[in-house]
């Protein structure tokens, strides 16, 4: 297997690919303010505040910028009853500036994730959660697919040159990433397989993986010894722990040092999944307003 240019060593370089998905957003995003004098609208709603997920937060209103597209925060309080964040959808719907909404992701308990990704407007969910556009991938025909999977695809098809026939294992089932991350290598002809909490012998599924995607919130739980030598192995987990040093560190659901030395292609963590999360968040807010302001890709 030879190494793509967007590999060192058997390291995926998430951080380059997402930068030039970036780069070609931005052009594209240039191109349709010259045809239509709009730029595209990105509303991210934060409630609570968890200090991670006001990182992300932040990492997004910033690429956001860099893209040439407007961004718009906003940042309610823990207690926020439902119906207050369901009123603010409704008028981030209703605003012709604002083409994509995300809701960011966990919300407090008063408040029903599923209410909520419902009450997005399909044209401007570009998380792609809602029921709409989750059936409109199931069905395998166009919508908003959600950014983290589509991110892993976009590595993927990156890494080799080939997907259709290659077993895909996909470790964790959960609507943000597993689902999706399956029905996508599905559409691309891979051989799908889903380990989730209830597989018996998740170690032994994972090691028939040509390619292995890993997103169940673990870390290190996926072992050296459960990767097939020489597949492609893609981590979505993202956790931070302390370090012996007192500070702190980001680690993913594989245990790196050793997974490296078997994969033949691995993302790092961080500098793999996260930042083609927030690429593909830019790649499909400008996919949302170029429907909404109907311009031809
Ligand atoms: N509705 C919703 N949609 C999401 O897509 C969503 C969400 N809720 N809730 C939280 C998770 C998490 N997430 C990340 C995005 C970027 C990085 C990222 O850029 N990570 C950098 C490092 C960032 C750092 O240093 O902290 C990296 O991996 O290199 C990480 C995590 C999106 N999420």
């Amino acid at each position: 297997m030879t190494d793509s240019p967007a590999s060192f060593g058997n390291l995926i370089d998430g951080k380059g690919i997402a930068r030039r998905l970036t780069d070609r957003v931005k052009a594209e995003v240039e191109v349709l303010r010259e045809r239509t004098g709009g730029l595209p609208g990105l509303a991210v709603v934060l409630v609570g505040n968890d200090p991670a997920s006001e990182v992300y937060v932040r990492n997004k209103a910033l690429q956001t910028h860099r893209a040439g597209m407007r961004s718009f925060m906003h940042m309610l309080p823990e207690s926020t009853p439902q119906d207050e964040l369901l009123d603010l959808v409704a008028r981030l719907n209703a605003d012709p500036q604002i083409h994509g909404i995300l809701v960011q992701l966990p919300l407090p308990r008063q408040i029903d994730p599923v209410a909520v990704t419902n009450a997005i407007a399909p044209s401007k969910d570009v998380d792609g959660l809602g029921e709409v556009n989750a059936g409109r991938l199931s069905l395998g025909v166009p919508g908003l697919v959600p950014c983290t999977p589509l991110g892993c695809l976009l590595l993927l098809q990156e890494t080799l040159s080939v997907l259709r026939g290659l077993h895909a294992v996909v470790i964790g089932a959960s609507n943000l990433v597993g689902k999706p991350m399956a029905q996508l290598l599905l559409r691309e002809g891979c051989t799908v397989s889903i380990g989730h909490i209830d597989t018996r012998d998740t170690r032994g599924l994972a090691r028939e993986g040509d390619i292995l995607v890993v997103a169940t919130g673990k870390h290190g739980l996926v072992r050296g010894d459960w990767i097939k030598p020489g597949a492609t192995v893609i981590d979505v987990g993202i956790t931070r722990v302390p370090t012996e040093g007192g500070k702190t560190k980001l680690v993913g659901d594989v245990a790196f040092d050793e997974a490296r030395q078997v994969a033949g292609h691995i993302t790092p963590v961080p500098g793999g999944v996260g930042p083609m999360t927030i690429a593909c968040l830019l790649h499909n807010t400008l996919q949302a307003a170029r429907a909404q302001l109907d311009v031809p890709a």
